[in-house]
């Protein structure tokens, strides 16, 4: 059993109330919606929206509100003022979580003495500092009628990962973290996604747990191509498993895998044909999916590098106009095939997140970003600059839009995972500085071309 204790400036005291977990709120959240909307001038000719149910799970820590909206409004009018409706429904109240561990600490006859927030004894402040304050939230989808999910709980602010979790996966399932309501799992096998997120908030994290969690549960039946354009550190770990096909550090190593990844479209492409099938779910035969993952899309650009020859920032502008092209080709046409690209960027400007590449992409995850336009960029909606927590991501599928805390997955949990798949393998540098000797003759290192 939890207690809620609910303060409030306006009454100037505190109301405590004791309830059971799930128990009817003290205020009318539709009601505030309601005038939200109204407010926010989310109406068309005079009309509101208009409540057609409420809807509280059981066993769930929300409420859900199901309106009928004014024609003429759409998902979108709502979720661009998000956070008036989220601001509305905390408004002049702050709420904490306490346990009866926490309230067998309470002096209450010295509580009883107090007539405002300011009186209170000291120990009680440090226990209420110490807890985590209860920040209602809310989530909005469409179906036809606008559902605003009221959450009255906590989002955990920092997750370690557990290994149990791999348990619960469906195939090619990724579990990226928890909402309110549990873990939260996002499928990459019917498209492309893009990560977003300013520097130090979790996306590189989020690509270490998306690799290892494939590695872990799909060893057999994935690839990787990995363009790391961040100094090629974060995926040097990677280089050695069996799994990864290609690894890229810069402009011209990038270039050569997304040239690699082309011939190989062509050759599923003519596969397929041979078999009479349009995509890869239709292919009965053993085949691998392909994961492209670019870690900071927007080191492709030569502008950002230190070019000083005429010579050298012709022959970049050639790559990088080459590889953008070739990145749109892959969102258009390979995800049928089973290739898929996880796109993964600091700065999503329409430059640098191409109108295509993100119309093609099923899957948007956004951490923290610095302004609602680049927000409005991964999103179609600002919110992103509003997160303030490390490791919390708004993400937007098809089925609709949550807030994630994801995990944090450590170095040793990690290599766990990774140390099987480890080979010893020549990559395709070396083979380019081979004298033509079958290096399987030797004896010594074996070379690992990887067929498909
Ligand atoms: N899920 C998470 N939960 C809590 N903290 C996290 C989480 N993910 C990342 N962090 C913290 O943020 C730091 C940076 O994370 P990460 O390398 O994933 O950021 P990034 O977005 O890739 O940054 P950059 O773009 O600068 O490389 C981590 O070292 C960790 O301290």
């Amino acid at each position: 059993m939890i207690l809620e204790v609910v303060s409030s400036s306006i009454i100037g005291g505190i109301y405590l109330a004791a309830k059971l977990k799930g128990g009817e709120s003290p205020t009318n959240d539709h009601q505030k919606i309601k005038m939200i909307a109204d407010a926010v001038g989310l109406k068309k000719n005079g009309q509101s929206i208009r409540i057609h149910r409420k809807y509280h799970p059981k066993n769930k820590h929300y409420t859900e509100y199901i309106y009928q909206i004014p024609l003429g409004l759409s998902l979108e009018d709502f979720q661009e003022k998000h956070q008036k409706f989220e601001d509305g429904l905390n408004n002049k109240q702050t709420r904490y979580l306490l346990s009866f561990k926490d309230l067998k600490k309470i002096d209450w006859k010295e509580l009883r003495k107090i007539n405002s927030l300011k009186e209170l004894p000291e120990q009680f402040k440090r226990m209420f500092g110490e807890k985590q304050l209860i920040r209602k939230s809310v989530e909005m989808s469409f179906d036809g009628m606008l559902k605003i999910k009221v959450y009255d709980r906590a989002m955990p602010t920092y997750l370690p990962f557990r290994e149990s979790v791999w348990e619960q996966c469906k195939k090619w399932h990724v579990p990226i973290g928890e909402t309110k309501d549990g873990v939260h799992f996002i499928r990459l096998d019917d498209g492309h996604a893009v990560i977003a997120g300013t520097t130090r908030y979790g996306k590189t994290t989020f690509l270490h747990l998306l690799i290892t969690t494939f590695l872990k549960l799909h060893p057999d039946e994935v690839e990787f191509s990995l363009i790391d354009l961040k100094s090629g550190l974060s995926f040097q770990r990677y280089k050695d498993c069996k799994q990864v096909i290609n690894m890229a550090e810069d402009l011209s190593s990038a270039h050569s895998c997304l040239n690699d990844i082309l011939q190989e479209m062509k050759h599923r492409k003519a596969w397929f044909k041979k078999l009479g099938v349009e995509k890869i779910q239709d292919v009965k035969q053993p085949i691998t999916r392909h994961y492209i993952i670019i870690d900071e899309a927007s080191n492709l650009d030569y502008r950002r590098m230190e070019l000083k020859s005429k010579k050298d920032i012709e022959a970049a502008k050639f790559m990088y106009e080459q590889c953008k092209s070739w990145m749109k080709m892959i969102a258009c046409e390979a995800a049928s095939l089973g290739i898929y690209l996880i796109f993964s960027t600091q700065y999503p400007t329409a430059e640098i997140l191409d109108s295509q590449v993100k119309a093609n992409t099923i899957t948007k995850i956004c951490y923290r970003l610095d302004t609602g336009t680049q927000s409005y960029v991964v999103l179609d909606h600002t919110g992103a600059e509003e997160i303030t927590i490390k490791g919390r991501a708004i993400v937007r599928t098809p089925d609709g839009t949550v807030q994630v805390q994801s995990y944090f997955l450590d170095d040793q949990q990690i290599e766990k995972v990774i140390t099987p798949h480890i080979i010893i393998k020549a990559r395709k540098d070396d083979e380019d500085e081979t004298t033509g000797e079958d290096p399987g003759e030797t004896g010594e290192d074996t070379l690992i071309i990887e067929p498909v």
